[in-house]
């Protein structure tokens, strides 16, 4: 080789060609071990086209929510986040073709799954098998509206928005206790539940949750992280039960917030002043009087006891009802709630009206089927 030639491919330490390669080389073995601790990360377009891809196979119905979560960051930091520990049992509803399950399963004990959809079964039993994860799950082929739960420690899930309402309360009303429910909401439904009072979102649905449990905001998710891509943008939250839940029957709770609701910005003298709902209330209250006082009578005699009760309060005479309507206003009077508007009470306040109310008679719940019920199915009924 000549010495021209040489000169021009020996390239010396010190000259900017070498600074040069020796950085590429570097940044090479940098992303190498970046990639090889993370191996999902390898691609986040590559790999969620795998994770859009077991969707492919099946025709996703809009109408149960399945839009799946293909962002492999956001999996990964709703796993973080929700803090499961090796001896958790997760249940995780609507768990779709598994891309949250397959990264549940290596971090908790168990993963209890809910899905409604026997299609989207055969694929997650498929890939987890896979995995080798297979004797950690255990699947549940049906309606997580419909299904009692089994035990669980903590609910991690990408829900279909269409059940959020009744499966929030469903899990903070229910009768197993858990930690902690991490979960992936449609955004404006997360604003609303994270709402206070005095906020534009503040609702019946954040009245009633804020009783029993305590909501923190985690993050925003783009609709352009799932596949097919929704119309709307989500949100995650964590929802943790409170370890104290004041002393409320839940149903009267639930029916008493919505009249309240019914009408959020109306004060309560206006809401409570309404014809229609004062002569619902006495034919309540009296039931509810009538019920209590028949539990000492005679079991034989009780239903004719109820029917004398109604006909000797002249349930709906005018003059009653005007009697009844006065003892409500007395109560929000005294209380100084009349000018109230229930969007910006808070909890305690709504709990001392109530608390006032029912002493004085006046019951928002037919409280005689309460024994054949539970929590969940009364303060279902109140949401419908
Ligand atoms: C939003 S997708 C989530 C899929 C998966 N978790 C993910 O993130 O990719 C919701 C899933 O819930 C299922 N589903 C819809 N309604 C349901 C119900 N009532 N009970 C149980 N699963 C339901 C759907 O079939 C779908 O697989």
């Amino acid at each position: 080789m000549n010495s021209h030639l040489k000169s021009r491919l020996y390239i010396s330490p010190s000259s900017p060609p070498f600074h040069f390669l020796r950085a590429i080389v570097q940044s090479f073995h940098l992303c190498h071990r970046y990639y090889a601790a993370k191996p999902h990360y390898d691609n986040d377009r590559r790999f969620r086209r795998k994770e859009a891809s077991e969707g492919e196979l099946l025709h996703l119905h809009k109408s149960k929510g399945q839009h799946l979560l293909t962002n492999p960051r956001i999996l990964d930091t709703i796993v973080r986040k929700s803090a499961i520990k090796p001896t958790d049992t997760v249940l995780e509803i609507g768990p779709g073709t598994g891309n949250l399950t397959l990264r549940l399963l290596p971090v908790a004990r168990k993963v209890v799954a809910v899905e409604l959809d026997r299609r989207m079964v055969e694929v997650l039993h498929k890939r987890v098998a896979e995995s080798g994860f297979q004797d950690s799950l255990s699947v549940i082929c049906q309606d997580a509206l419909k299904v009692d739960f089994p035990p669980f420690d903590l609910v991690v899930a990408n829900i279909p928005y269409g059940i959020s309402s009744p499966l929030i309360i469903k899990l903070v009303y229910g009768e197993n206790p858990f930690q902690s429910a991490t979960l992936l909401l449609q955004k404006e439904f997360a604003r609303r539940l994270l709402a206070n009072p005095g906020d534009s979102e503040f609702n019946r649905l954040a009245v009633n949750v804020k009783l029993v449990a305590d909501v923190e905001f985690v993050m925003d998710v783009s609709k352009r992280d799932f596949h097919p891509c929704p119309k709307v943008d989500s949100s995650v939250v964590i929802i943790r039960p409170k370890p104290e839940v004041p002393q409320v029957n839940l149903a009267e709770w639930c029916s008493f917030t919505k009249t309240c609701f019914g009408k959020k910005n109306k004060t309560l003298g206006a809401t409570f002043k309404q014809k229609k709902k004062v002569l619902e209330l006495l034919e309540l209250s009296t039931r509810t009087v009538s019920v209590s006082r028949n539990d000492e009578d005679d079991e034989n005699d009780e239903e004719s006891d109820c029917d004398e009760e109604m006909e000797s309060s002249g349930c709906g005479s005018g003059r009653t009802l005007g009697l009844f309507k006065e003892k409500i206003i007395g109560v929000l009077r005294s209380g100084g709630f009349e000018d109230k508007r229930p969007a910006k009470m808070k909890n305690e306040e709504l709990l001392e009206l109530l608390s006032l109310l029912n002493q004085s008679g006046v019951f928002f719940h037919n409280h005689a089927n309460d024994e054949s019920s539970n929590n969940v199915a009364l303060a279902a009924a109140a949401f419908d």
